[in-house]
C-alpha cells in the first residue's frame, strides 16, 4: 500500500475517532451499506443508554456547579447562528462540547435544539458523523413560539442536511417554506445567512436565476462572511464577465478570514480560477493550502472533495490513488461518481479493460441517480417554486407586451389618421389640379375647335367631325347627310345695318340652328355666313323637315334696333363613307350653288355621286 494511502486511511480514522457519535472503526469502514444502518441503529441504541447514563452521572452530583457555566438557550443559539455564518467547524464544536458539559442534563428542549443543531451542521462537513436522530426530532419541533429568524435558521439546516442525504422533495419543502412564509418577514440583517442557505440548495438544483437574484444584494454585505459566501456561490453560477470579476475580487480577500471552512471555499474558487487560466502551479499552491485547511479542521467530507479536484485538475502530482483509500459508502453520489470516474481514467492508462468497463456500468448508474434527483428536484421546484415566478415575469411580461402593443396601436393609428389626411389632401390637390388642367385642355381645345363669334365649330372641327361621322358610317354601313347652308344677301345687312349687325345675325343663325339639331348631330361655321351641318345615321330626305324648322326659326332677327327678315339657302347630300369628305361637301357646295342660283331661300339635295 503506497504511504499516501496508509496516510489518507489513518486520517481518516483519527477523523471518526474524534467524534461525539463515533462508530467503532470496524463498523464503519468497508461495510455494506444494510450492515451500516443496523450497526447504526445499535450504535444509536448504544449512545443513548450512555448519554442517558453519562446524563444521570453528570446531574447527580455535580449538577450544580455545570449549570453555573451553562448559558442561556438564545445565547448559544446566537453563537451558533453566527458560527454557522461565518462557517467556524471549530468554534461549533466546542459550542456543543460546552452545552454538553456545562449544561445540566437532560438538556431542555430549547438548549436540545441548539445540540441538535450543532450536529447537524458537523454531519455536513465530517463524513463519520450520522444526524438522522438529531434530524428526525427537529422535524418534529414546534417552532410556532420561535421567532422567524430562529425558525430560518433551523429550517435551512435541516433543508441542507435533507439535501445532502438525498431527500430531495423534503429539502425542498423547506425550502419553500423559507423562501415563501420566512424570507419576507426578516429583517435584512437577519436575511443574509437564510439567504445564502437558499441560495445553496438552489444552486443544487440548477435554478441559477433564483441563486443569482438572492446572492447579488448581498455582494456588498458588511459582514466579510456573508460577503465572501456570496461572492463563492456566485463565482460557481453561470453570470456576466463583470459580476465574475466583481466576485473574484471579493474572493481574493481571503487572507482576511480566518481559519475557517469559508478559507476553504475561498481557496478552492482561487484554484479553479487558476486552472481556468492554465496557471495549474498558483492552482496547486492554492488547492493544497486548502486541503491543509480542510484537514487541521477534521472537515473530512471538503477533504475528500478537494482531494477529487486535485486528481480531475492536477493529474500530475495528486494521484488518484490516494483517494481510493476512503470509504466509498461514505460519499454522497456526486462524490462517488467523481471517485468513479478518477479510477475508470486510472484502469484505462493501465490498460485494465475489464475493471474499466464495470467501473463505467457504476459511473453510469451514479450519474443516473444524480440525474434523477435533480430532475425531481427541478420538477419539484418548477410546480413550487419557479412556476410562481415564472407566472409573474409572464404576467408583467404580458403587462408590458400589451402596454406596448397599446402604445403602437395608438402610435399607428395617428400614423394612420396623418396617412389618410395627407392622402385625402394629397388626392384633393391632384383632382383638383387635375381638373384645373382639364378644364384648361378643355378650355383650349374648345377654343381650339370654337368659332370666336358664334361659339359653334369651326371650320376645322366640323370637318375633322364630317370624317370621324364618314369613317363610322362606313362601318356601320349607315347613312349620313352633309348640309352646306348660305345666308342670302347677307353683303347687305351689313351694308344697310353694320358690320355688328351682321354679327348679331350671324350669331343668331349658329345659336338658334343648333337648338333644332340632334344632339348627335354638329353645325359649324363653314366660312364668312357659310354653315356646314353634319347629320349622322340620316336619310337624305330628313333633311328636308330641318331645312324647314330652320327657315321659321331663323325668319326674324332684331339687330340694329330693326327687325331683319332672314332667309338662306341651302344645298345636301348624304353620304355612306364610301367618298372622301372633301368631295362630298364641294357637292353640296355646288346644289348650295344652285339653290342660289334658283332664286335662294331654299333647299337642293341629291344623293352624292
Ligand atoms: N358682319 C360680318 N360680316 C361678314 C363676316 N364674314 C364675312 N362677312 C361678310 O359677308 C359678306 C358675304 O357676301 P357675299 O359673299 O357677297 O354674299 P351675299 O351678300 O350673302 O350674297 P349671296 O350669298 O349671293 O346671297 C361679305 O360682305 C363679308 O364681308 C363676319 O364675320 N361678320
Amino acid at each position: 500500500m503506497p504511504p499516501e494511502t496508509k496516510a489518507d486511511i489513518q486520517h481518516v480514522l483519527r477523523s471518526i475517532n474524534k467524534s461525539r457519535f463515533a462508530f467503532p472503526r470496524s463498523m464503519v469502514i468497508f461495510i455494506t451499506r444494510k450492515q451500516r444502518v443496523k450497526q447504526h441503529q445499535e450504535n444509536v441504541t448504544l449512545i443513548t443508554r450512555g448519554l442517558l447514563l453519562a446524563g444521570l452521572l453528570c446531574c447527580l452530583p455535580v449538577s450544580q456547579p455545570l449549570a453555573k457555566d451553562c448559558l442561556s438557550a438564545s445565547e448559544y443559539q446566537r453563537q451558533l447562528i453566527d458560527n454557522t455564518t461565518t462557517q467556524d467547524l471549530h468554534a461549533v464544536e466546542a459550542l456543543s462540547q460546552s452545552i454538553l458539559s456545562s449544561c445540566p442534563a437532560p438538556l431542555d428542549n430549547r438548549l436540545g435544539r441548539v445540540v441538535d443543531a450543532a450536529t447537524i451542521y458537523i454531519s455536513l462537513f465530517k463524513l463519520q458523523t450520522d444526524a438522522n436522530d438529531a434530524q428526525a426530532r427537529l422535524l418534529t419541533q414546534d417552532f410556532s413560539q420561535s421567532g422567524v429568524a430562529e425558525q430560518a435558521f433551523y429550517y435551512q439546516l435541516l433543508a441542507s442536511y435533507s439535501l445532502r442525504q438525498g431527500q430531495t422533495k423534503q429539502a425542498l419543502s423547506l425550502t419553500h417554506l423559507l423562501t415563501n412564509d420566512m424570507l419576507k418577514n426578516l429583517e435584512p440583517q437577519e436575511s443574509a445567512s437564510l439567504q445564502l442557505a437558499v441560495a445553496t440548495i438552489h444552486f443544487d438544483i440548477e435554478f441559477y436565476q433564483s441563486v443569482r437574484e438572492l446572492l447579488s444584494p448581498l455582494l456588498d454585505h458588511p459582514q466579510q462572511a456573508v460577503k465572501m459566501r456570496a461572492a463563492i456561490l456566485l463565482w460557481y453560477t453561470p453570470q456576466s464577465q463583470q459580476q465574475l470579476n466583481q466576485s473574484l475580487a471579493i474572493v481574493r480577500q481571503y487572507q482576511q478570514l480566518p481559519d475557517t471552512l469559508l478559507k476553504v471555499s475561498a481557496l478552492e474558487v482561487l484554484a479553479r480560477d487558476a486552472s481556468a487560466r492554465n496557471n495549474l502551479q498558483q492552482g496547486e499552491q492554492y488547492l493544497s493550502e486548502a486541503i491543509s485547511l480542510a484537514q487541521k479542521l477534521g472537515a473530512t467530507s471538503r477533504e475528500i472533495d478537494l482531494k477529487l479536484m486535485a486528481a480531475e485538475l492536477f493529474a500530475s502530482t495528486s494521484p488518484q490513488t490516494s483517494l481510493i483509500t476512503v470509504p466509498v459508502t461514505a460519499l454522497n453520489s456526486s462524490q462517488q461518481l467523481a471517485l468513479t470516474e478518477q479510477e475508470i481514467a486510472s484502469a484505462t492508462q493501465q490498460q485494465q479493460w475489464q475493471r474499466a468497463s464495470i467501473l463505467h456500468e457504476q459511473a453510469l448508474k451514479l450519474r443516473e441517480i444524480i440525474d434523477k434527483n435533480k430532475s425531481l428536484a427541478r420538477e419539484y421546484a418548477s410546480f413550487e417554486l419557479v412556476e410562481q415566478a415564472r407566472q409573474l415575469e409572464q404576467a408583467q411580461q404580458q403587462a408590458r407586451l400589451q402596454a406596448l402593443a397599446a402604445e403602437k396601436q395608438e402610435q399607428q393609428r395617428l400614423i394612420y389618421i396623418l396617412a389618410l389626411i395627407c392622402a385625402v389632401l394629397g388626392l384633393t390637390m391632384v383632382s383638383l389640379l387635375f381638373i384645373k388642367k382639364r378644364r384648361a385642355a378643355d378650355h383650349f381645345e374648345k377654343l381650339a375647335n370654337t368659332d370666336g363669334l358664334t361659339q359653334v365649330l369651326n371650320r376645322r372641327a366640323i370637318q375633322h367631325f364630317a370624317e370621324q361621322v364618314s369613317a363610322n358610317s362606313k362601318l356601320r354601313k349607315q347613312p349620313f347627310v352633309v348640309a352646306l347652308a348660305d345666308i342670302d344677301h347677307f353683303k347687305s345687312v351689313n351694308d344697310t345695318y353694320g358690320h355688328d349687325a351682321g354679327d348679331v345675325v350671324l350669331t343668331e343663325f349658329a345659336q338658334r340652328t343648333n337648338k333644332l339639331i340632334r344632339q348627335q348631330d354638329r353645325l359649324g361655321r363653314w366660312g364668312g355666313e357659310e354653315w356646314l351641318i353634319i347629320m349622322t345615321n340620316t336619310e337624305l330626305k330628313a333633311v328636308n323637315a330641318l331645312f324647314t324648322r330652320m327657315q321659321s326659326a331663323i325668319r326674324t332677327v332684331s339687330a340694329a334696333g330693326h327687325e331683319l327678315t332672314i332667309t338662306f339657302s341651302m344645298g345636301a347630300v348624304a353620304g355612306d363613307g364610301s367618298e372622301p369628305v372633301e368631295a362630298l361637301i364641294q357637292a353640296a357646295d355646288a346644289l348650295l350653288y344652285k339653290a342660289k342660283h334658283n332664286g335662294r331661300n331654299q333647299l337642293v339635295t341629291t344623293v352624292a355621286p
